[in-house]
């Protein structure tokens, strides 16, 4: 089990191909409790084939992968979500036709099904119901409870996507480029409320929205052509002269 000195999240010397292009090449990097490690770089530096890897849609063809102490190298999806490796936000799991509530009762109901199987139908529900009005309360969208996800705007259905994340109480959240298509108004609710949830759980973070990364990321590691280039705070990566010649440019 793992103790606050190690990383939540390990991943050691990752490589996976395509062909002959390099998609990660030899990757290494840790995910601490309570912080939000941002992946920054340009497109297609590999940034969603490092994520697919770390949730286990892809194997990689050589390194290794430790969650909370545990080697999951080669365990599948399904397997790392059971074990609280929270999912990609950029694989929509919401269903269209059910309300926000409907939704993030599935998760809840994913999740404790097995200790909650002896409860009567009636009793089931309404802790269902209450504990996913609790969520959409955290997340902001209490109000639009009764919603079907599919007449959501495009920011409450993300919102709504970190709340059915949240009801699954993953120990790691890896999310996907959160902010896009926010605006400006929705992406600085979202900082604020990532902010709120590293305490529960750290984030792998991968957006190219810089204003969110620099107000959220405690560290921050660089891909470009698959190949960490550098790792650091968010001062440090800054004023790296090689980073920004390779994709901050003007925005550091
Ligand atoms: N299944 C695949 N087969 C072949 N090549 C692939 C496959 N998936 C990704 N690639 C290639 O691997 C490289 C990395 O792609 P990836 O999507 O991981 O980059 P990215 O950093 O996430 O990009 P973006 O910021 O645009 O999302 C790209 O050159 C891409 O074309």
């Amino acid at each position: 089990m793992a103790d606050r000195e190690t990383p939540v999240l390990e991943l050691n010397n990752l490589r996976k191909s395509f062909g002959a292009l390099k998609a990660t090449d030899d990757v290494s990097l840790t995910l601490r409790a309570g912080e939000v490690h941002a992946l920054i770089g340009p497109n297609g530096a590999g940034k969603s084939t490092l994520m697919a890897q770390i949730s286990g849609r892809t194997l990689p063809d050589a390194g290794r992968i430790r969650f909370q102490g545990r080697e999951i190298t080669r365990l599948n999806e399904v397997r790392r979500a059971q074990l609280g490796l929270g999912r990609s936000f950029q694989i929509s799991s919401l269903i269209p036709e059910y309300s926000a509530r409907r939704n993030v009762m599935l998760a809840l109901q994913a999740r404790q099904s097995h200790s909650f199987r002896f409860f009567k139908p009636t009793l089931w529900d309404r802790v269902l119901i209450e504990g996913a009005d609790d969520i959409l309360e955290r997340v902001g969208l209490r109000g639009r409870a009764s919603v079907p996800s599919a007449e959501l705007s495009h920011g409450e259905r993300r919102l709504l996507e970190i709340a059915v994340a949240l009801a699954l109480e993953p120990k790691c959240f890896l999310l996907d480029e959160p902010m896009a298509g926010m605006g400006a108004e929705g992406a600085g609710q979202l900082v604020s409320f990532l902010r709120e949830l590293k305490t529960q759980a750290p984030i792998l973070l991968v957006e190219h929205d810089m204003d969110a990364v620099f107000a959220l990321a405690d560290r921050l590691s660089v891909l470009v052509y698959g190949r960490i280039i550098a790792s650091g705070s968010v001062e440090e990566i800054r004023n790296d002269p090689q980073v920004r010649e390779a994709y901050l440019g003007d925005s550091a």
